[in-house]
């Protein structure tokens, strides 16, 4: 529907990126840079060397269980506020207008059953990983296999995080590009590495001011430089980008009010819900109460960050309005920086700050929640008479290992086709689904055996990955449509890769069928689809293997899980309340659940007896 009213009246050349002719990248915006690398390293220093000077695993892990909310709702953001969004949004709304914008509405449930239902169990639980959670309720065996999901998934992303920017930054400014990928990744695994979950936090927290700052400083000059905020307005007004709501229940159809309002929800539930690095946030609060705060505090921040990037793409398009921008979909907010800022010398440094900032605050959380799962799930249960010295040298060198893992992927992903790379992305949000899928499964109902969690696994990522690919590989995604409107040539679009958020934008031309249908299942669905695909498939396996377990579990017993704490001396998955206090008693010991709270909790201990059985 754009076509016609953004097509200039008289056709005048368009933005088209020469590769010789590279914007110009001054001496400031380099120290801006490097001054971003140089502070996260002074705070990974910082903890290394204060504090406990990460001597245990509970501080280089879990920042000692003593985090307040702010610090901790500002880490939330910047970890899944990956440079992939902070270059993928504007483009996105550049292009298709402010539909995109309704993903905030998914915000409020997104993190209300995060902060109310996840939270609580998680975190009376005292787990250090979430999969331990999948052993007390289920089994070893799937406990294994959500570990192993996770560092696919999240070894897979790394990779596209740290790739995806410094290429864009090495397009539009001939920054080199294994300069700024070895940068990044290496100082990132430095503060990582010395510094802790604490160190991890706080660069968060100011590589998110970093965000936040570079983000308004484009838009304020922007705006001015266009004209003002009324000029703005009109000629967004006038190229028709405010998108009204669209409630089209079409769910091949990309982005609708369902598919971002709806849909978008179970994306939040992956992240914010049962993602390691977001749980292990939550866990390293100082108490159950900062934690569902720091839930409650992502809600504004979000809604901040996500208008920064709409209001930004706003900008953008009232500039190129009668000059359309035809360059690749993650360059195109590097190449408005930096044809807008090139007269204000350290601005556009501000804003690649930005950028990387948005990119070191992802992988970081990365690597520490990879050294997290590999050591709570697939070393320690091995090694159980190990110190805890030794403990915290294994998972200091766990941290450095992921990070030049990292640096290893962003070079397979650098050797990827347009494809495989969009698949690389997407791999992200395809095996969030069944991940989410496994602990709805385990908390929400209680006959749901071993056997059904691991098949609906199975079946949630076969689910995902026959969608995932299938879209990609029939291109019934990521096509066409982007640039289109505004008149740029086939080569261009045919280059079109790696768009914003791995979202798939379909061709509207042909109404496709069947599988092809099936296929064109909007991006923004796949998380719930492939959880519910986890929960029937596992509800049905259980009730055909038919070992139901003895346990009631109600969301009501998790929430109250304080008092069963009291009654029945140990938490239990959930507050599983069983009708014999033998059968549970038995659970809980064969499952290892009181040792665990014993060994992990000094509080716990208060009311926490094994003597007691
Ligand atoms: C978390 C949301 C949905 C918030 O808008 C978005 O930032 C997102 O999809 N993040 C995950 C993908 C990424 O940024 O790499
Ligand atoms: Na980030």
């Amino acid at each position: 529907p754009y076509a016609t009213e953004t097509s200039p009246p008289h056709p005048s050349p368009s933005h088209l990126m020469d590769p010789l002719e590279r914007m110009h990248f001054t001496t400031i915006d380099y120290v801006i840079f490097a001054l971003l690398l140089v502070a996260s390293m002074g705070i990974g220093l910082y903890y290394a060397l204060s504090g406990g000077r990460q001597r245990t695993t509970q501080e280089f892990l879990l920042a000692d269980r003593s985090m307040s909310c702010l610090p901790v709702s500002l880490s939330l953001i910047a970890t899944f506020q990956s440079a992939v969004a902070i270059v993928g949004v504007p483009a996105e709304i550049y292009t298709h207008g402010t539909q995109y914008w309704f993903i905030g509405c998914a915000y409020i449930l997104g993190l209300l059953i995060p902060a109310h239902v996840f939270i609580p169990v998680f975190y009376r639980l005292h787990l250090t990983s979430a999969y331990q959670y999948l052993e007390l309720r289920f089994s070893k065996p799937v406990r294994i296999c959500g570990t192993l999901t996770f560092i696919f998934q999240t070894v897979i992303y790394m990779g596209v995080c740290v790739y995806t920017p410094a290429l864009a930054l090495n397009a539009v400014t001939g920054f080199d590009l294994w300069g700024a990928v070895l940068a990044t990744g290496l100082v990132c695994t430095l503060y990582t590495t010395l510094g802790g979950l604490k160190a991890v936090i706080w660069t968060d927290v100011f590589q998110t001011i970093v965000m936040f700052a570079g983000q308004l400083a484009v838009i304020v000059v922007g705006v001015q430089q266009t004209g003002g905020l009324a000029e703005v307005w009109r000629k967004v007004w006038e190229g028709n980008r405010i998108s009204g709501i669209d409630l089209n229940p079409d769910p091949t159809e990309r982005y609708t009010f369902w598919t971002l309002g709806v849909g978008g929800i179970f994306l939040m539930l992956s992240l914010y819900g049962v993602n390691q690095a977001q749980v292990q946030r939550y866990l390293s609060s100082k108490t159950e109460r900062e934690a569902i705060m720091s839930c409650y505090m992502v809600f504004p921040s979000l809604q901040v960050a996500l208008a920064l990037s709409c209001v930004m793409g706003l900008v953008m398009f009232a500039r190129y309005l009668h000059q359309p921008l035809c360059v690749l979909y993650p360059q195109m907010v590097l190449y408005f920086v930096m044809d807008m800022l090139q007269d204000l010398p350290g601005l556009s440094g501000l804003f690649i700050a930005c950028v990387f900032s948005a990119a070191l605050s992802t992988i970081s959380s990365a690597f520490n929640s990879l050294a997290t799962v590999t050591l709570e799930d697939l070393i320690k249960p091995h090694c159980s008479a190990m110190t805890e010295a030794r403990a915290t040298l294994l998972s200091k060198g766990l941290a450095c290992s992921y990070g030049l893992m990292c640096l290893a992927m962003a070079y397979l992903t650098h050797l990827m086709s347009d494809s495989v790379l969009q698949a690389a992305f997407k791999i992200f949000g395809m095996v969030g689904g069944p991940l989410l899928g496994i602990f709805c499964l385990g908390m929400f109902f209680p006959w749901a055996n071993s056997t059904g969690a691991l098949v609906g696994l199975g079946s949630g990522l076969v689910m995902a990955f026959w969608v995932g690919i299938g879209s990609i590989v029939t291109r019934t995604s990521g096509g066409p449509a982007a640039v289109s409107h505004f008149n740029c040539t086939a080569v261009q679009l045919s280059e079109n890769i790696t768009t914003a958020i791995g979202t798939a934008l379909n061709s509207t031309a042909v109404q496709p069928m069947g599988l092809q249908r099936f296929y064109s299942l909007s991006f923004m669905w796949y998380s719930a689809l492939s959880s519910f695909t986890v929960v029937i498939t596992g509800l049905i396996v259980s009730f055909l293997t038919g070992r139901g377990e003895l346990l009631i579990i109600t969301i009501e017993d998790a929430i109250r899980a304080d008092n069963l704490k009291q009654n029945l001396c140990c938490a239990t998955p959930l507050g599983h309340r069983v009708s014999q206090q033998s059968t549970w008693a038995h659970h809980t010991q064969s499952s290892g659940l009181c040792s665990l709270v014993e060994t992990t909790s000094k509080s716990n201990k208060t009311f926490c007896n094994k003597n007691k059985y």
